[in-house]
């Protein structure tokens, strides 16, 4: 007999000895063996073949954190999945219960820490307070171009031969960092490493060294059965921040209902080191202080500490620590309750989520409905509120602000409304793909499958990813054009985005990937400017334009066009919206023309293909 050269034959040659019967079994396992690879075979083909036959349309959001990816993506839901959105909605609770303590904390914590120029500030804030003038890079009148040397300024030319002038009132990366209060931003919590300023609920009264807030006319609940730990001695205030107490508790019940126990890495809490102190939800991820905790491995106790103070928790998107939240549910309600149901694996989603009104009852519901009237009138409190305006916390501009609406979030059959959903703050680490086939099959779409990828913050290397999308759509919130980035707090928010979309429209991986703006948070721009934030005082170039929405809106929508021109290296499709995507009526149109947009070009490109 011949012998083969090749090593794999020598390797599958039967060995010289062999008997009859492992001869048999070798030939049995050989028939085996082929019989899973043709198996193997025929899925890949018939996969390939499904591939071909059902289209699928990629869309990539990209923005800064915070922008409203994550918002948007819950209005393609809401739109095209309502009824996994609407089953979803009870799972929002937990989360707009967070948002809820989280402002609240917020109040107490600004209460707790003396104003800066206060006889009761500490030794550091004072020289700071006294040293540092409020509106420093307020521009006075303006300066010939090089001679900004340490403001963020940008020179851009729209090819069209006309020179483009962006400059903004906070310092690029490379120059020393600015102080936030000198950028005239929101309040920085500068005690935050006094060791003295604590971020307990109980102070005293020289929590209003200033002026006392209208407190004086006693809280409703103050009678001292409200409270077993209340006591005569105590102020109204005092009352009230003991009344409130119990949120504490239930905050770091939240935390541990939010982080599934699968979702240690994934879900944690970051820590900043005076962060900015905008909204009850905290900021920084990645901050060099950022510490992982879940609810396993026994840090909680670490929330009474100062460096808890305006930390965000966030889950990577996905239905991670929605499956988590299902399954506490349904543990809560019965034992009986086994949720390795089919519908688990299914997105897991809860089992009849949100129908029958029982599942609505949780403890931290009733700690909420109980402190409901003393949230409510701390919030209404218009010396507090005087605080809070002197510290520049501006909770109802900020993310998961619920304040205004405590009587109803609060009630104990509290469901959330679509609304809420949409408002509700939680903050998304990494990538995940959201893929779903229109329930409401429009025409042309039906038979499509659509992946969304929701990019958690902006930091986060998506370019080598995501080259095979349909579409990108960018978020750019510029109501964000006097504040500036909670991960890095030298940096204009406004700047922020437009550098994010030069590095998008210049991207080669994307050129051939068509771009959608949204110009977000227009409702906040609208408030902001109608209370008299001038845009030119960021936006140097803006120069003496009028400073209403809609000049703001047409002159920012010419910046980020021209760059789109400028710096995309082919032609390509781009769209832009001036946006409030938690509003579901006009966002509805808007997500529609998108949709429809995306789909042409999608068949479009399938025939040049
Ligand atoms: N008022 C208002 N709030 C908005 C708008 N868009 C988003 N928000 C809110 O802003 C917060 C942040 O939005 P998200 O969608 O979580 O932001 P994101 O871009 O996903 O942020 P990361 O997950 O950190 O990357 C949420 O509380 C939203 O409800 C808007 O147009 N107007
Ligand atoms: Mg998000």
């Amino acid at each position: 007999m011949p012998v083969s050269d090749d090593p794999l034959d020598q390797v599958l040659r039967p060995p010289p000895d062999e008997s009859q019967e492992e001869r048999d079994i070798r030939l049995e396992r050989e028939a085996e063996a082929r019989r899973i690879s043709q198996a193997i075979d025929a899925s890949i083909k018939a996969e390939r073949a499904a591939r071909r036959k059902k289209r699928i349309v990629r869309l990539l959001l990209l923005g800064q954190s915070e922008s409203g990816k994550s918002t948007t993506l819950r209005q393609f839901q809401r739109l095209y999945t309502p009824t996994a959105f609407r089953e979803e909605r009870v799972l929002w609770r937990a989360v707009i219960q967070l948002n809820i303590v989280r402002s609240i904390r917020t109040i107490l914590d600004a209460l707790s820490t003396p104003y800066p120029n206060s006889p009761y500030a500490s030794p550091r804030a004072r020289a700071r307070s006294l040293s540092r003038p409020r509106h420093p890079t307020m521009p006075s009148p303006p300066l010939p171009p090089q001679s900004h040397a340490a403001d963020s300024h940008h020179h851009v030319s729209n090819g069209n031969g006309v020179d483009m002038h962006f400059s903004y009132g906070s310092p690029p990366h490379h120059y020393p960092p600015r102080r936030q209060d000198q950028n005239r931003d929101y309040y920085q919590d500068d005690e935050e490493d006094d060791p003295e300023s604590d971020t307990e609920f109980t102070i005293a009264n020289q929590s209003y060294p200033n002026s006392p807030p209208n407190f004086n006319h006693g809280s409703p609940r103050s009678d001292p059965s409200a409270s077993s730990t209340t006591t005569l001695a105590q102020t109204p205030l005092e009352a009230l921040k003991t009344r409130l107490l119990p949120l504490r508790h239930i905050e770091a019940m939240l935390i541990a209902k939010l982080v599934p126990p699968n979702e240690e890495e994934a879900t944690h809490l970051g820590v900043i080191t005076g962060g900015e102190y905008r909204n009850g939800n905290g900021h920084a991820p990645g901050s060099p202080t950022e510490s992982h905790f879940s609810h396993h491995n026994g840090r909680l106790g670490h929330h009474r500490s100062q460096s808890y103070r305006n930390q965000e928790i966030f889950v990577r998107p996905g239905p991670g620590w929605k499956g988590g939240l299902a399954r506490a549910r349904v543990n809560f309600q019965s034992d009986s309750y086994e949720d390795s149901s089919p519908q688990s694996s299914n997105s897991q989603r809860p089992m009849s989520a949100g129908t029958t009104g029982l599942e609505t009852q949780d403890e931290v519901q009733d700690v909420l409905n109980s402190c409901r009237k003393d949230m409510i009138q701390l919030w209404n409190d218009d010396g507090i509120r005087d605080i809070l305006r002197r510290r520049k916390i501006r909770l109802e501009e900020g993310s998961g602000f619920f304040l205004d609406d405590l009587e109803r979030v609060t009630s104990l059959k509290y469901m959330p409304t679509d609304e809420d959903v949409l408002k509700a703050r939680l903050k998304t680490v990494g990538v995940s793909e959201y893929k779903f086939e229109m329930e409401v099959s429009a025409g042309r779409d039906s038979g499509t499958e659509w992946r969304i990828v929701d990019v958690g913050g902006s930091r986060t290397t998506w370019a080598p990813f995501f080259d095979d999308v349909d579409a990108i759509i960018f978020l750019a919130p510029i109501s964000g054009f006097d504040q500036v980035l909670s991960e890095d707090r030298t940096v204009n928010r406004l700047e922020d985005s437009v550098l994010l979309w030069k590095a998008v429209c210049s991207s080669k991986l994307l050129a051939n990937v068509d771009l959608v703006l949204f110009l977000n948070k227009c409702d906040i721009l609208e408030k902001k400017l109608n209370a008299g934030v001038k845009l030119a005082k960021y936006v140097r170039s803006y120069g003496d334009r009028s400073n209403d929405l809609d000049s703001v809106s047409k002159y920012l929508r010419g910046k980020f066009s021209a760059i789109h021109r400028e710096y995309s290296p082919n032609p390509r499709k781009f769209y832009a919206f001036c946006t409030s995507v938690t509003d579901t009526a006009t966002t509805a149109g808007i997500i529609a023309s998108v949709r429809d947009m995306v789909i042409r070009q999608h068949l479009k490109q399938s025939k040049l293909l």
